[in-house]
């Protein structure tokens, strides 16, 4: 978000008109936001949180493709591979750009297909948690930009360099990027959310 500037304000435009500022976006509103659901599948095809999949192992032997495979072999899909791939994409499969998911509707080749994208894994062990994952809407909450370095200037956001968790990337540390409330009741808002649906707020 911080070095798409206008794609956030997009979305921002779209949560506003839906859910105006008395109160935060929930799962109802979803579907009435097809551009932040736009930007999220996005988000997770471009700069996948799980580039290479969580190993699976065959439980039985398989021909794939010709190729024969061991019953027990470990098996690593290049989910980065996936999301990038031209041939469903197209030639800017490395641009960041929401619309795609709205004009062409890309399918990866896999039973998440609909999804735009392979972030949440595959087959049985799919991720659970990936309705949950999709509806959490921080862009209602805060303007995101670069953080100013010492001498004031926005620092510069490089998208290829990312955290290597090992099994995970992530984006650079938080103390480059600025989380900005879009406006002041914002947080009596938040506050009244969580204690109406039991949380403390501190
Ligand atoms: C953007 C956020 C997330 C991403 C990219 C993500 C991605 C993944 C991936 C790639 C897998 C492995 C699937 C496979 O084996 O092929 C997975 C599994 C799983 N995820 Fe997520 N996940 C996310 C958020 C969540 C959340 C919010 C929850 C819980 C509320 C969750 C719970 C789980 C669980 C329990 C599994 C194991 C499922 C199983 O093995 O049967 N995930 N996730």
């Amino acid at each position: 978000m911080a070095i798409h500037p206008d794609i956030q304000a997009r979305a921002q435009a779209q949560i506003d008109d839906i859910d105006g500022r008395e109160r935060m976006p929930n799962f109802d509103d979803f579907d009435k936001l097809p551009y932040v659901q736009a930007l999220i599948k996005e988000r997770l095809r471009w700069r996948v949180v799980v580039p290479f999949g969580v190993p699976h192992a065959l439980s039985e032997d398989d021909i794939y493709e010709g190729y024969f495979i061991p019953k027990g072999t470990d098996c690593v899909v290049n989910v980065w591979g996936l999301n990038h791939d031209q041939n469903v994409y197209g030639p800017d499969a490395e641009s960041f750009r929401p619309e795609r998911h709205l004009d062409e509707q890309p399918s990866c080749a896999n039973e998440t297909k609909d999804e735009g994208h392979c972030a949440f894994g595959f087959g049985r062990r799919v991720c659970v948690g990936r309705h949950v994952a999709l509806n959490t809407c921080i862009l209602w909450c805060f303007n995101i930009t670069p953080a100013e370095d010492e001498s004031g200037k926005p620092m510069l956001i490089d998208a290829n360099q990312m955290l290597d968790d090992g099994l995970t990337i992530r984006p650079l540390p938080t103390n480059r990027y600025k989380f900005t409330p879009r406006f002041v009741e914002m947080e009596e808002v938040v506050k009244n959310e969580l204690e109406l649906n039991g949380f403390s707020y501190t």
